[in-house]
C-alpha cells in the first residue's frame, strides 16, 4: 500500500501541491485527473522522489519512504512511466528494457515474459534505436521498461497522451491484465476520461495543486467530475 498524506511541493516560491493525499492499494488503479498545470506530474514526481516535499509525508508499505532517493525508491519496487515517456533514443529497444535491471538483484536481471505478452511489437523491434519507434511504440516501450524492475507500484504519467486509439487500446488492456495479477498498486494520471473511466478502481480530482474530489471509480459517473476536468 502506498499512502501519500498532506503533501506540499513547491517550485522556488511557487506551490504546486497543497495538503495532497492518496492512497493505491495492490490490485486497484487509482486515477489522478484534472486539466492541466494542476499539479498531477508534480504529484508523481513527489511519489518516485524526482521533487522534494515540504511537508507531509509518504509511506510505502509502512516505510516512511519521504525522503528516500529515487533509486532506493525504485528497490522497493516504485516504478515510474514520465510523461513524454524518456525512453533513451540512441540505445536500442533491448538496451531500454535493460535500464530496468538497475535496481533489480543479479538474478533478475531479464525481461520478463509478460512485457512481450503485453506488447509484442517490442520483441520484434529488439535490436532498432528507441528514437525510430513511433510514439505509441515508445510508450510501450516505456511501460515495458518499468514492468522489467518487476514494480509492486506502477506510476503512469499520462500514458495515453498523443498515441493512436489502437495502442490506447493495448494499454488499457495491460493495465487490467497488470491489476489482475493483484500485487501492483497502479497509479494512473489521465486526462483522457473514457479511458480513466473504464479503469479507476479509485479516483481523485486535482485543481491548483488540491484534491478538490475523491472516490471510487463508480462516482466518475458524477457529472460534476467531467466538468472539473474538461479542458
Ligand atoms: N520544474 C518546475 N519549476 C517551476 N514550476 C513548475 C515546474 N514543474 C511544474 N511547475 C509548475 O507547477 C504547477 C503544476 O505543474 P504539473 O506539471 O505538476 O501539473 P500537471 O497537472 O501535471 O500538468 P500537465 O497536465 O500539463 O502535465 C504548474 O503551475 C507548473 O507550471
Amino acid at each position: 500500500m502506498l499512502e501519500v498524506q498532506d503533501v506540499n511541493l513547491f517550485y522556488g516560491a511557487a506551490q504546486a501541491l497543497r495538503g495532497v493525499s492518496l492512497k493505491a492499494e495492490p490490485g486497484k488503479v487509482t486515477c489522478v485527473l484534472g486539466r492541466n498545470g494542476v499539479g498531477k506530474t508534480s504529484l508523481m514526481r513527489a511519489i518516485v522522489g524526482q521533487a522534494p516535499v515540504a511537508k507531509g509525508s509518504i509511506r510505502f508499505n509502512g516505510e516512511d519512504i519521504t525522503t528516500m532517493a529515487p533509486s532506493e525508491r525504485a528497490r522497493r519496487g516504485i516504478a515510474f512511466v514520465p510523461q513524454g515517456r524518456e525512453i533513451f533514443p540512441l540505445l536500442t529497444v533491448a538496451e531500454n528494457l535493460q535500464t530496468g535491471f538497475a535496481p533489480l538483484k543479479r538474478a533478475d536481471r531479464f525481461i520478463p515474459d509478460d512485457v512481450f505478452s503485453l506488447f509484442p511489437v517490442l520483441d520484434s523491434m529488439m535490436r532498432r534505436r528507441g528514437g525510430d519507434l513511433s510514439g505509441g511504440q515508445q510508450q510501450q516501450l516505456a511501460i515495458g521498461r518499468a514492468l522489467t524492475m518487476r514494480p509492486k507500484v506502477l506510476v503512469l504519467d499520462e500514458p495515453t497522451e498523443g498515441i493512436q486509439p489502437s495502442i490506447i487500446k493495448d494499454i488499457g488492456n495491460a493495465i487490467r491484465y497488470l491489476r489482475s495479477k493483484g500485487d501492483i498498486a497502479i497509479v494512473l494520471v489521465e486526462q483522457y476520461f473514457d479511458f480513466a473511466k473504464e479503469l479507476a478502481d479509485h479516483f481523485i480530482v486535482m485543481e491548483r495543486g488540491a484534491v478538490v474530489m475523491s472516490g471510487d471509480g463508480a462516482a466518475l459517473e458524477d457529472p460534476d467530475v467531467r466538468n472539473r476536468i474538461a479542458v
